[in-house]
């Protein structure tokens, strides 16, 4: 199968070619730039000796015609544009953006701050958070990739959620710390050096555009989910999001009798690893690899449950669900190209 990458050379495009360039099946047809025709070396020279295409101009009805698939891995807004010049032509779509996540318009432009793509567009795209949504991702001709933040805090909350666990007057915080290539490369005064390295803020307090999407799959597990409170958090490290989660639980459980949902709910998932009673995960023992590690504790004096959940930005949290997703769409092994092992330290 032919696949194009969008977007090639940002960092979410290139840990799609880091995975795309072993993978059994599908082929790199293309590599697209905004930019000026030019090697993908003269960007990345890491791949040289091992990847050396050229950059092509982004033509949608040419990458339609030669390619099966399209990668999105381009900016909110400019993503949902891509979308709409492919939608209805032969190629299946992954967007790794924010642009085609969020059910409603509306709220979409609240925060992301700007015009959504039209509704119609919306409506063909499958939210593709893969362990969840596998039987729609199958026959799904438009993915909505999920967020980083959102693909950590969901796998961790969903089996509590979906057994309607979960206490909805205390509320559900997520306190989530990512590493700084979440904000792609784009150069920025937080992410230089000099402010994030010995350094730990917080940012986006009860503004980042990720809380629509975890309420809006919270809200299909349990519709009485109530507003989550969710803080984001730059941590000094490369790749990497840690979420901790805090839930009030209904009625009282044993850690051990909550391992046991979330062992049975993910046992047929090879991505997510769920670990024993007392273990809690940590980035570095998910980092290169296509794993969300999960851990968790209920308090007995609290009643409240804390699951700990940790991912690669770039890989699970991005480029790695994306090829995940391709898979499923394409009726292979959902772990084809992604058998990556950690790497640690
Ligand atoms: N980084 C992460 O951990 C995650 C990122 N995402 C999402 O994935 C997408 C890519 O993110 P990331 O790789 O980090 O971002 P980067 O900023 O690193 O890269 C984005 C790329 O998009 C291309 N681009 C920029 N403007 C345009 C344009 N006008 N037309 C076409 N292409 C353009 C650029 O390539 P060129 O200049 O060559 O055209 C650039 O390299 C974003 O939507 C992001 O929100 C989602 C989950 C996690
Ligand atoms: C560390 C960091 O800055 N992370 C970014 C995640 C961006 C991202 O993934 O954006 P979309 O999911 O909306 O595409 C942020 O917090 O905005």
């Amino acid at each position: 199968m032919k696949v194009s990458v969008i977007g090639t050379t940002g960092y979410g495009g290139g840990e799609l070619i880091r995975i795309l360039h072993n993978h059994p099946v599908f082929q790199i047809h293309s590599v697209h730039s905004s930019r000026d025709e030019a090697a993908i070396t003269d960007e990345f020279p890491h791949l040289a000796g091992i990847f050396e295409h050229s950059l092509k101009k982004i033509d949608p009805g040419t990458i339609a015609e030669e390619a099966d698939l399209v990668f999105l891995a381009t900016p909110s807004r400019i993503s949902g544009e891509l979308a709409k010049a492919f939608a209805g032509k032969d190629i299946q779509v992954i967007d790794l953006s924010g642009d085609l996540r969020l059910s409603s318009p509306e709220e979409y432009e609240k925060w992301y701050k700007h015009k959504p793509v039209e509704k119609s567009i919306i409506n063909q795209a499958v939210y593709g958070l893969s362990e969840w949504n596998s039987e729609k991702i199958r026959s799904a001709k438009i993915i909505a990739n999920p967020g980083c933040y959102p693909t950590a805090a969901l796998l961790g909350l969903g089996p509590v959620a979906e057994a309607g666990l979960i206490d909805p007057a205390a509320g559900i915080i997520i306190d989530a710390k990512s590493g700084v290539s979440g904000a792609g490369k784009t150069l920025s005064r937080v992410s230089a050096f000099a402010e994030m390295n010995d350094n730990f803020r917080i940012y986006k307090v009860n503004e980042h555009q990720h809380i629509p999407e975890i309420e809006q799959q919270l809200k299909q597990w349990d519709a009485k989910t109530s507003p989550i409170t969710f803080s984001t958090h730059l941590l000094p490290l490369t790749r990497g999001i840690m979420a901790t989660m805090y839930v009030q639980l209904k009625r009282e459980l044993k850690t051990s009798e909550l391992l046991d949902l979330y062992q049975e709910t993910y046992s047929r998932h090879h991505f997510v690893r769920v670990r024993k009673e007392g273990d809690f995960p940590a980035i570095k023992e998910v980092s290169g690899s296509n794993f969300c590690d999960i851990g968790l504790h209920a308090d007995p004096r609290t009643g409240r449950l804390t699951i700990v959940s940790v991912i690669d930005n770039l890989m699970k949290g991005a480029a790695g669900q994306a090829v995940q997703n391709a898979n499923l769409m394409n009726g292979l092994d959902e772990k084809e190209g992604l058998g990556f092992i950690p790497i640690y330290p």
